[in-house]
Order: structure tokens, then sequence, then C-alpha cells
């Protein structure tokens, strides 16, 4: 595939379309890798990942679950139809990402550059998996503020979702996009 090949297969593969079946770590790290070479501010390199599988993810997917729940109980509005989604969500996929971003120590540039890095990092990941013939899938429910404790995030760190990811079990469609021209102004 060449790059505009990469970018426009590139899809949103929805849990339940990847495979229950391992990936290779080799195919990891090269996610891991080429999300490091994304561009940031000030080489703050914000992105932070934690990788979970097999029995790691399932403790994952217990604990989150277990905190929105007594969370829940006192009294906040966390939608426990869709923490229990989540839960099933990442007991089916094969491998779950945090996806993290650290915020510069000094805070030397604003925040929305360092979540537009990790972005970057995430959209390299992406499209690394699509040219690999992967599928993937950005994960950012509303109760991710509630799970800094459960994945032991430091202060100045913010979790900006999961990335799944695994070999496709069947295509998921395109939702297209609309047209390019209507959204640019040539001066
Ligand atoms: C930052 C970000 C977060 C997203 N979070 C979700 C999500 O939690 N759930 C979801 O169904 N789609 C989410 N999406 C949208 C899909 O991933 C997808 O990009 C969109 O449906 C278009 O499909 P395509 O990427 O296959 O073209 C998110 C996209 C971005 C950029």
């Amino acid at each position: 595939m060449n790059i505009d090949e990469i970018i426009k297969n590139r899809r949103a593969t929805p849990p339940r379309f990847l495979a229950k079946k391992e990936v290779d770590k080799a195919f990891i790290l090269k996610l891991l890798e080429n999300a490091n070479w994304a561009p940031n501010h000030k080489s703050t390199e914000p992105w932070r990942f934690q990788i979970f599988q097999g029995e790691s993810k399932a403790n994952l997917a217990a604990s989150v679950f277990s905190t929105l729940e007594e969370i829940h109980s006192r009294g906040k509005e966390i939608n426990m139809q869709k923490a229990s989604k989540f839960r099933d969500n990442l007991l089916h996929v094969p491998v779950a990402i945090a996806v993290v971003m650290e915020r510069d120590a000094a805070e030397r540039i604003p925040e929305w550059e360092e979540v537009a890095a990790v972005s970057m990092a995430v959209q390299n990941m992406w499209l690394t998996a699509t040219a690999m013939d992967f599928g993937a899938f950005w994960a950012t429910p509303p109760f991710l503020p509630f799970l800094h404790q459960t994945l032991g995030l430091t202060p100045g760190q913010k979790l900006l979702g999961f990335f799944f990811v695994g070999h496709i079990a069947m295509d998921y469609p395109s939702p297209g996009r609309g047209d390019v021209a209507a959204k640019v102004e040539w001066k």
C-alpha cells in the first residue's frame, strides 16, 4: 500500500470486529516504535503507553468495572451499561493499549499541544496497523478521568483512552468523509 492507500484504508474497527487471537509482540513493538516518532513541541515526547494482554487485561477489565461500580454506588453519574460494554470489549480484544499524556513538568507549552502530540502518536500506530493488515480502534469512554488511580497515573498524567488492536475478523465499512473542498478556503 502506498501512503494514500494506507490513509484511506485506515478504519476504526469496532472491538467485536477484531479477532480473538493473539498478536505477535514484534507487531506491538513496531506500533510503539512508530508512535515514538510523532512530532512534538519542545521535545516533550508526552506519550506514555501501558500494554495489556492476557491476564493483565483481564485484571484491568475487572478492576475498571469494580472501580466504576463503586463510584456509581456513591452517587456519581456513571453509565453502567457503557461500563459493562467497555469491560466486555477489554475482554474481547487481544491487546489494549492505555494512551496517556504526560504533561511537561515545567508546562512550557499549552496542554492542547501535548494532547495533539499524543494524538499524532496514536495516528502513527493506527497507520502502521493498517499497513500491516491489522485493525485498531481508539476508545474514549466518558469515564476515563475516573480510571487514573486504577492505572497508577501520576498527577501530571492524563488518560486519553484505550487503543485496541488485533487481527481483523471482519471488515468494517467506512463512514466515508464529506468533500474536503467544503472545509477549505483558498485565500
Ligand atoms: C480522539 C478520538 C476518539 C474516538 N473515540 C471513539 C469512541 O470512544 N467510540 C467510537 O465509537 N468512536 C470513537 N472515535 C471515532 C472512530 O474512531 C472513527 O474514527 C470514526 O467513526 C470514523 O471512522 P473511520 O476512522 O473508520 O473512518 C474516536 C475518534 C477519535 C479521533
